[in-house]
């Protein structure tokens, strides 16, 4: 028997993107469970997408994998370089992503916090960072400049722009990776013809599932790097999905975020084991699941109006 809608709460170990709790609900159908966890500031229009990759993980399950586990980079929250350190030193990847551009930081925060990630990598590791769009395209060129000589792989959403984007791709030698540029299925296509980024980082659930977002990859013609939206291992199933059949794969994925999570809904959770989750869809354990189901009417309430 199917279950209905489960809503879960989860307290976040650390703030990321000012969230302290990750919110959402889980449906069970034929081929599974999937998530349905937009961020608090989406409407319904995009929410309606979020709810797509809910469903096909529910009603149909996903396209056959490629290969049988996935490199993954650390995520480093904008946290003290000591704990930065420590979260890269701990997660045994190979690869780390470094918040930068956090409100109420300084630059000053971010190169020492940088500095620290390298230290924890070693010279070999790979290293990017992720301003989420705040700075402009004077600040990225300067900013990137510097945090170079800490030997970047890329950078992560220097600005909010595509042309922005561009004249920053022009402007340094620092690859440039679009990722909030990249949120409907228009915008691959944007994203190109702007000649806007080297790398495209794709998420499930905002892209509208694991089918949608690989015909997503295609028309974008640049490399991808799956990542998360922070979600149960029941939503990061659905992208570890995705980076299983994606035709090529030649980064880390953003996928190694359970460790930001307080809490699971399965037991055998997707953490990665030398720097590597292995491609699997891990069921869902109904003592861990009524841990941290919460009644929540406005939740259900949300889902049925991206279904609209
Ligand atoms: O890419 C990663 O390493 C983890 C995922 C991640 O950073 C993220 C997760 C949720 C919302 C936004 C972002 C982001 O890339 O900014
Ligand atoms: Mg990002």
């Amino acid at each position: 028997m199917e279950r209905s809608p489960v809503v879960f709460r989860i307290p976040m170990r650390t703030r990321f993107r000012g969230q302290s709790v990750r919110e959402g609900v889980l449906i069970e159908g034929p081929a599974g469970w999937g998530e349905f966890s937009p961020f608090p500031e989406y409407g319904p229009r995009e929410c309606a997408r979020w709810l797509a990759c809910a469903r096909e993980a529910a009603d149909e399950g996903w396209p056959d994998p490629v290969r049988t586990s996935i490199p993954v980079n650390a995520t480093v929250p904008a946290v003290s370089p000591e704990q930065a350190f420590d979260i890269v030193r701990r997660s045994g990847c190979a690869t780390a992503k470094v918040k930068v551009a956090e409100h109420g930081q300084t630059f000053a925060d971010d190169l020492a916090r940088v500095e620290a990630v390298r230290d924890a990598l070693g010279p070999s590791g790979g290293l990017r960072v992720d301003a989420n769009g705040a700075w402009s395209v004077d600040q990225a060129l300067r900013r990137l400049k510097e945090l170079d000589r800490y030997d970047l792989e890329y950078a992560e959403q220097p600005c909010a722009t595509l042309d922005e984007l561009a004249r920053v791709r022009r402007g340094c030698d620092v690859p440039v990776a679009a990722d909030e540029s990249i949120r409907r299925a228009e915008d691959p296509l944007r994203v190109r013809a702007a000649e806007a980024a080297d790398i495209a980082v794709v998420k499930v659930q905002p892209l509208g599932g694991v089918r949608a977002a690989l015909r997503v990859v295609e028309a974008c013609g640049l490399p991808a790097v799956v990542s998360s939206a922070v979600e149960t291992s029941v939503g990061l199933a659905a992208g570890i999905a995705l980076a299983a059949c994606l035709p090529s794969l030649p980064y880390a994925c953003g996928l190694a975020t359970m460790s930001l999570l307080g809490g699971d809904v399965v037991a055998d959770s997707l953490l990665p084991e030398d720097g590597r989750i292995t491609v699997r869809r891990p069921t869902v354990d109904n003592r861990l699941l009524s841990e941290f189901t919460v009644e929540s009417p406005s939740w259900l309430r949300r889902m049925q109006e991206a279904a609209q």
